[in-house]
């Protein structure tokens, strides 16, 4: 299509949509991005050179894939819904456009190809699944769209409302920056929430001091820790020790004498350690929440 002759990105998502009967499907998180502005902004957040390769997970009609098809060297599209799918597939194969790798599966089950980076705007109901599966994977940036609160949760920070059980977990993860808000009305049908759009780059933060004493991050600190973490979000307002007591299920105690023995012997040990447990959840940083998990790592 020339420039004279583009359509505005709505008209342009009305028309694909109509041409093929197609209704949205809200259970798969079809609300398809209609301002051009936003996805401007979101693919130069991307900062594309033709050395990348892209994932996207939802591409949809090709909203955000096909410009960044023609900035990246390659864009790999996993698209769940296969009605979707073939409109896409045949666009592409209308338009000529080549460097684009599309999968017709559910993106939280596949496995992923290589990619170096990540854009997309997320089926908010994977948000979750999704977001712990890309940190399994190494990459340089990724810019993802998020509904507004739980963007809020991945950056909240210690002692607020938004402080969460997945703000620890990222914590040692990835670093998130927000980017931009985006109002429902950029979206068809509008969603009844606001969306964010994130940065995430991974970081990688191999050791932590506890009392001068170098203590490495590894998967098995890292499993620890992640049990720890939702043990005690489950009682965020509670001291972490009762938060601790009441959840010990999820860090493999059944008795709760033999929990307390134990926490009993660390505090005697280690005054740092009885500081920490005295604590409300939401005032742990991840960085204490850690000291425990380590603290507490040969009893567990
Ligand atoms: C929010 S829409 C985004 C569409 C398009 N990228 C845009 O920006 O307008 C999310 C897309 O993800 C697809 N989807 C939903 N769940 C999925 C899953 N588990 N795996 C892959 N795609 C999924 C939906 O069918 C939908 O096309």
């Amino acid at each position: 299509m020339s420039e004279k002759t583009k359509l505005s990105l709505a008209k342009e998502t009305k028309q694909i949509l109509q041409e093929n009967g197609i209704i949205l499907n809200k259970n798969l998180g079809q609300n398809y991005l209609i301002d051009d502005f936003k996805r401007k902004k979101i693919i130069k957040y991307a900062k594309l050179s033709k050395e990348d390769i892209v994932l996207e997970i939802g591409p949809g009609i090709g909203t955000l894939t096909i410009e960044l098809a023609k900035n990246a060297k390659k864009v790999i599209a996993i698209e769940q819904d296969a009605t979707i799918f073939n409109i896409l597939k045949k666009r592409l194969e209308r338009e000529g456009i080549d460097n684009i790798e599309l999968i017709n599966e559910d993106a939280v089950k596949v496995d992923f190809p290589e990619f170096n980076k990540i854009v997309s705007n997320l089926p908010y109901q994977i948000s979750s699944p999704i977001s712990f599966k890309f940190l399994k994977h190494k990459f340089d940036l990724a810019i993802l769209m998020y509904q507004k609160e739980f963007a809020d949760r991945m950056n909240g920070k210690v002692g607020t409302k938004q402080y969460s059980r997945l703000s620890a977990m990222l914590y040692f993860k990835a670093d998130v920056k927000f980017l931009t808000k985006v109002s429902p009305e950029s979206f068809i049908p509008s969603p009844k929430v606001d969306s964010s759009v994130i940065q995430l780059k991974p970081k990688d933060i191999k050791t932590i001091k506890i009392d001068g004493e170098e203590f490495k991050i590894n998967d098995e600190s890292y499993k620890i820790y992640s049990k720890v973490v939702k043990a005690l979000f489950q009682h965020r307002n509670k001291k972490s020790k009762n938060a601790l007591i009441d959840s010990r299920h999820m860090i493999g105690f059944k008795d709760k004498k033999e929990l307390k023995s134990v926490l009993k012997h660390l505090e005697d040990k280690n005054p740092k350690f009885k500081e920490l447990l005295l604590e409300r959840t939401i005032n742990l940083s991840p960085e204490s929440i850690m000291e425990l998990s380590i603290l507490l790592k040969d009893h567990l």
